[in-house]
């Protein structure tokens, strides 16, 4: 055995073992060695005589392997883009090596490129290993063919896991693209738009974190110095991705730094399409200063139920980064909401969007008063110039409306204090969706109302029903669960059978709150358990 071949087999088997010890950074860089050897063996071989005939073919597998491995140990490290090129390497050498495809077809599956995954799948059952692992592969292809359904009709079905209560794994998702683009707001710079009607609870858009970090906060100081702890690893996973994915730097890259939003350029919808590969790098340079800036404005806390049952605590904390939804805007009067399940956050519309209208969420909690909202909106570093702020800008000069938010803040006689403002309504002539703007703003008390029995006896006939309030809230809201709850309480007291309008008018909610995803029949058995349970 020549020098060469002897280094070639000490350095096979030490970086199969780093391998198998999953020390996939040592392993990655004995793989290079081993590589750039057979390279060079096999150069030679060209020029030298070797009296074994089938050298030059071990030299090639031998190379085909290294490449397979060192693209295994690579995306282990989510370094995707090296990865499928060893893959490429490989495939050359032999096009239908099995670990190789394999490895390849796990890759695609994890940038959510289903179809491309599906013919790595099934070009595998083509090497003789693949009839050994028959079961491995049909699974793959089963699961390729579920996300590339998922991804292509917008269909999913998260009934069983709501119902079960967010409890176990997040189920499987595909990335979905509804119909929707990137265009010019009159809110702030870029918005999401709709380019057909959407129905509400249809979903608009599904998308993977470019990065999440999750954690329990705990007491006062501990709970701060973990919110630092998580904010840090949390930018050094961002940058892990940017420095990995040209294509995710390229779009980060194109995301608001909050400031001249009016210059930013528009994206094409094609950069957010995972099977579409983007090779041109960004013109500008993406420094830490600038990452920083960026994750300020663009990442979002996952508030959503489902996320505080993961954490099954108050403290839970998540927060993440979310490519196509960093471009949705705020507004205190929403057509969307989302819903985070595992790291994927799913956006589905809350009310019945028209083609051409602007889609916007909340970023914060819009059933709370005007001066709440402008000190978060302020947080958040903009000054909300949504319909419903500006309107409520306009009424607040009322004195009467902040005697009003005077007499709630000492929370004393809330019934009067709802009758007052259903009586100023009338007076200042505030009517249709502007009523549901400012009930909205005082929901707090109206929910206390008719919460209680012994507010509903003193003041009830002088306070509209609380389904035409509700009605006007989700209207301005969308579908909150905290007013769910108080229709799932009028429907617990009247035993359940308050009558077919009022439960059909919780499933709308129910619906408008999770969207499609959850289907007809679970909502009602959801419901039906809310109803009837008393921790409800
Ligand atoms: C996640 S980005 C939304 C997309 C952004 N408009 C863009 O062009 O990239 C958040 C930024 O959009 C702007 N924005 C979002 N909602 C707004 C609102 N309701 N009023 C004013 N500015 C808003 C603010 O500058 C905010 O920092």
């Amino acid at each position: 055995m020549s020098a060469a071949e002897e280094q070639m087999l000490q350095l096979r088997s030490k970086a199969t073992e780093l391998l198998l010890r999953e020390e996939w950074k040592d392993s990655i860089q004995l793989y290079s060695q081993l590589i750039d050897l057979c390279q060079n063996q096999i150069l030679k071989t060209q020029e030298d005589f070797n009296p074994d005939p089938d050298y030059p073919s071990k030299l090639h597998k031998s190379l085909c392997l290294a490449f397979s491995n060192r693209a295994d140990a690579r995306s282990r490290l989510q370094d995707f883009t090296e990865a499928l090129k060893d893959c490429e390497q490989a495939l050359q050498i032999e096009a239908t090596h099995f670990k190789t495809l394999l490895c390849k077809g796990k890759i695609l599956l994890s940038l959510n490129r289903y179809s491309n995954a599906l013919d790595c799948f099934k070009e595998a059952l083509f090497d003789p290993q693949g009839n050994g692992n028959l079961e491995l592969l049909n699974g793959y292809l089963e699961k390729c063919k579920k996300l590339e359904f998922q991804s292509r009709t917008g269909s999913f079905d998260l009934s069983d896991w709501v119902l079960n209560g967010f409890r176990g794994k997040p189920p499987e998702l595909a990335e979905y693209i509804g119909p929707v683009h990137v265009n010019r707001s009159e809110i702030s710079g870029r918005g999401l738009f709709a380019t057909k009607n959407i129905d509400a609870g249809t979903l608009v858009l599904v998308t993977k974190a470019i990065a999440i970090e999750r954690g329990i906060l705990g007491s006062e100081d501990s709970g701060e110095n973990a919110q630092f702890v998580m904010w840090k690893n949390f930018v050094y996973k961002v940058k892990e991705a940017v420095t990995k994915c040209q294509k995710t730097q390229l779009l980060i890259n194109m995301l608001s730094t909050g400031e001249n939003e009016e210059g930013l350029e528009v994206p094409d919808m094609s950069f957010f399409r995972p099977e579409v590969e983007q090779n041109s790098c960004s013109k500008e340079k993406l420094d830490m200063d600038k990452i920083l800036s960026i994750l300020d404005v663009n990442s979002l806390v996952e508030e959503a139920v489902s996320a505080k049952v993961l954490g099954k605590n108050s403290d839970f904390y998540g927060v993440g980064l979310w490519l196509l939804a960093s471009f949705i805007n705020h507004s205190c009067n929403p057509n969307a909401r989302r819903l985070h399940v595992g790291d994927y956050v799913m956006v589905h519309a809350s009310r019945d969007i028209k083609a051409g209208e602007e889609i916007t969420f909340m970023y914060f909690d819009a059933l709370s008063s005007l001066d709440r909202r402008v000190e978060t909106s302020e947080s958040w570093g903009f000054n909300c110039k949504c319909r419903r702020c500006k309107f409520e800008e306009a009424v607040r000069s009322k004195k009467e409306l902040r005697e009003i938010e005077i007499g709630l803040e000492k929370w004393v006689d809330v019934g009067g204090t709802v009758y007052r403002l259903e009586e100023g309504m009338k007076r200042w002539a505030v009517k249709g969706k502007e009523k549901g703007y400012l009930r909205a703003s005082f929901w707090a008390a109206y929910s206390e109302v008719y919460g209680s029995d012994r507010s509903m006896k003193r003041g009830g006939r002088r306070i509209p029903v609380m389904e035409s309030v509700v009605d006007s809230v989700v209207e301005t809201v969308g579908s909150d669960e905290r007013v769910l709850k108080v229709v799932v309480e009028g429907l617990k007291k009247s035993g359940g059978g308050a009558g077919v309008v009022d439960f059909e008018r919780a499933m709308k909610m129910g619906r408008g709150f999770y969207g499609k995803v959850v289907k007809k029949q679970a909502m009602r058995t959801l419901l039906e358990l809310g109803i009837h349970d008393q921790s409800y």
